[in-house]
């Protein structure tokens, strides 16, 4: 069977809105998480239905740490969405990987402790697999559609997701890229949590801004540092988001990498011992397995 996809972008640090949407209209969600970061908008790009979500708000107001990232996911998929595109400002850690370059990320490390990123929890347990943590078939479209539009890109990287709001010291920096990692961010790895289990796909499109604070000949981070290399790099998002988004909403059948089946036998919790008020919440998440 064959589905047309629709298309949710979770637009990072300076992209707040995307103007080439036609039919546009931003729509307040609430959900039983609580309130989404903004409003989201919704629109068509090329035939294809999509629904934006400025992470951190119109305005830049929601912390990293301060995200209802329960919220955001739940809003996109009570709206349909079934593949998420997140964009997303993050450090280089690798001499390579200059300010301008765009990494589409497979794999994180998690280095951050405050965030919710499970909608299961006591009353109703679940464990998922993150072994692969985004959407292969989504990272192919993303580029091909960056071949296309000319932008430097990286296929594969390990994004490190740090607590934030502080910046790295130096020595975290060197550790991290001990470890190997590529990019450094503070938002991506609960959305991608969130998004397996609402068995949604889901992709990040990581734009360096900055060589962090590992580099020698590179000035250490500043959000000024950040917000100079951020103009370059949302007019490439533009691009790209045209570029990619009528490959990604092309009809297609079920993913088979498994995102939309995430839930198949991750629940552990017997039936007579789930919370009745958990389930009600987890509904629209969940509802096919529960
Ligand atoms: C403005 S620099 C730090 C800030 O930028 C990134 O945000 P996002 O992932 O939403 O683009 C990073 O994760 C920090 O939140
Ligand atoms: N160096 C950095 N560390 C964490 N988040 C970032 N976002 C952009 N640059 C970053």
């Amino acid at each position: 069977m064959s589905t047309k996809p629709v298309i949710g972008l979770i637009g990072g640090s300076g992209l707040y809105d995307i103007e080439g949407l036609e039919n546009k209209v931003w729509r307040k969600v609430s959900t039983p998480w609580g309130e989404p970061s903004d409003e989201v908008l919704l629109g068509t790009l090329k035939g294809v239905d999509c629904v934006f979500l400025p992470r951190h708000g119109r305005g830049h107001y929601v912390s990293p740490s301060g995200l209802n990232y329960r919220a955001n996911i739940h809003a996109l998929k009570s709206l349909g969405v079934t593949d998420i595109l997140s964009l997303s400002a993050v450090g280089s850690l690798k001499e390579e990987l200059a300010p301008g370059h765009f990494v589409i990320v497979d794999q994180f490390i998690d280095r951050s402790v405050a965030r919710q990123s499970s909608f299961f929890d006591t009353g109703c347990v679940a464990h998922i697999s993150m072994a692969d943590p985004v959407c292969q078939r989504m990272g192919d479209k993303v580029a091909e559609a960056a071949q296309d539009v000319a932008i430097p890109f990286t296929r594969g990287g390990t994004y490190l997701m740090m607590e934030g709001p502080q910046f790295s010291t130096k020595a975290e920096s060197h550790l991290y890229r001990s470890w190997g990692c590529s990019v450094i961010g503070m938002t991506n790895l609960p959305e991608a949590k969130l998004a397996r289990e609402a068995e949604m796909c889901y992709a990040t499109i990581a734009m360096v801004t900055d060589y962090d604070c590992w580099h020698p000949e590179h000035e250490h981070v500043t959000v000024d540092a950040v917000i100079k290399t951020l103009h370059a790099n949302i007019a490439n998002a533009r691009k790209l988001i045209e570029a990619v988004i009528p490959r990604l909403g092309q009809p297609r059948s079920v993913c088979q990498l498994g995102c939309e089946h995430a839930l198949d036998h991750a629940l552990m919790t017997a039936p007579s011992k789930r919370d009745p008020a958990l389930l009600e919440k987890l509904q629209t998440i969940a509802g096919r397995v529960l």
